[in-house]
């Protein structure tokens, strides 16, 4: 007797979990087709294209999700899910002083954070609010694990993406060059970074032109590329410091409408200035206004 392929396993799992995270069976199994049609066509097994068959189910439903918000109500969103995707308790951040760099030489160490506590849960939104120097990029980056805090604790979810204030892109390398490599960073093929990264884009009100260069484009358009390579493998917590930067009028819409579709499989935590954002979200976390440099 043979054994059962392991694409038809794979297929198998996709259509378990499109079920469990809510597609109705008719769209599930349209997915399900194309899915294997684009496996087919480049000839590939299913699992090496597309990832495990779970983390691709939750992107295909996010993408689902985004693609038609008003027009069409999906089945009922799944209860979110009761996990914890970040925590962190009683934080706190020391910065400056001899530490900081020459410039700041001879000037005292002060706590831009200070006992900060927060717990986020899948599903939810959470926007990060205070004065300009009230520690919200020094939050951000604590959380991504980029700085170590001085006191308290971080628990967080592996499975994450940052899209800092100020990027980490390269203006030598492409647009698909990007894709490529934050996506093997995530153990992602090419063709799925690319096929990914591009669809996101386009969501964001850009088609994709992969071959060009990151600093030949314009700083709201990198600040999507920025956006997309965050959300690529569709993670457990998405952390972003002003992901409005640099944006006009309809892709601030747009970025909205994917937040939301994003929130069905992640936690986001997002910097922002604008008052309109704290009506979109679920709860805000103020830092208090910094203490003034002595
Ligand atoms: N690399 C660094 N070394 C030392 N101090 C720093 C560094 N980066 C930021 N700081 C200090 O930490 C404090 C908080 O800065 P941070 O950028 O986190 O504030 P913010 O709330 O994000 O401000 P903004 O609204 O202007 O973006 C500021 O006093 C800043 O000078």
């Amino acid at each position: 007797m043979s054994a059962t392929p392991p694409s038809t396993l794979w297929y198998a799992s996709l259509a378990a979990e499109l079920d469990a995270v809510g597609v109705a069976a008719a769209e599930a199994g349209r997915l399900l087709e194309a899915t294997r049609a684009e496996a087919e066509a480049a000839s590939a097994d299913p699992a090496a294209m597309f990832g495990p068959a779970t983390l691709y189910a939750r992107e295909l439903a996010g993408a689902l999700r985004a693609a038609e918000p008003a027009r069409r109500p999906l089945a009922p969103a799944p209860a979110p899910a009761p996990e914890v995707v970040l925590r962190l308790r009683g934080l706190t951040v020391t910065r400056g002083g001899l530490g900081g760099g020459p410039r700041l030489l001879g000037r005292r160490r002060r706590a831009v954070l200070r006992n900060v506590d927060l717990e986020l849960r899948r599903g939810e939104v959470v926007a990060v609010v205070g004065a300009n120097g009230a520690g919200k990029s020094t939050l951000m980056q604590v959380c991504a694990g980029m700085l170590a805090p001085t006191a308290g604790t971080v628990e967080r979810t592996g499975r994450f993406g940052y899209a800092p204030q100020r990027d980490c892109l390269s203006p030598l390398l492409t647009v698909d060059e990007h894709l490529a490599l934050f996506g093997a960073a995530r153990r992602q093929s090419r063709r799925r970074s690319t096929t990914t990264g591009h669809r996101l884009l386009s969501r964001l009100g850009w088609r994709a032109r992969g071959a060009q260069r990151l600093g030949t484009l314009s700083g709201g358009t990198q600040q999507k590329v920025n956006l997309a390579l965050a959300q690529l493998d569709a993670p457990d917590l998405l952390l972003l410091d002003e992901p409005y930067q640099g944006f006009d009028t309809s892709a601030y819409e747009e970025l909205w409408e994917l937040i939301d579709a994003w929130r069905a499989t992640s936690g986001i935590l997002l910097v922002t200035h604008l008052l309109r954002d704290v009506g979109l979200v679920d709860r805000v976390l103020e830092l208090p206004s910094p203490e003034v440099d002595r």
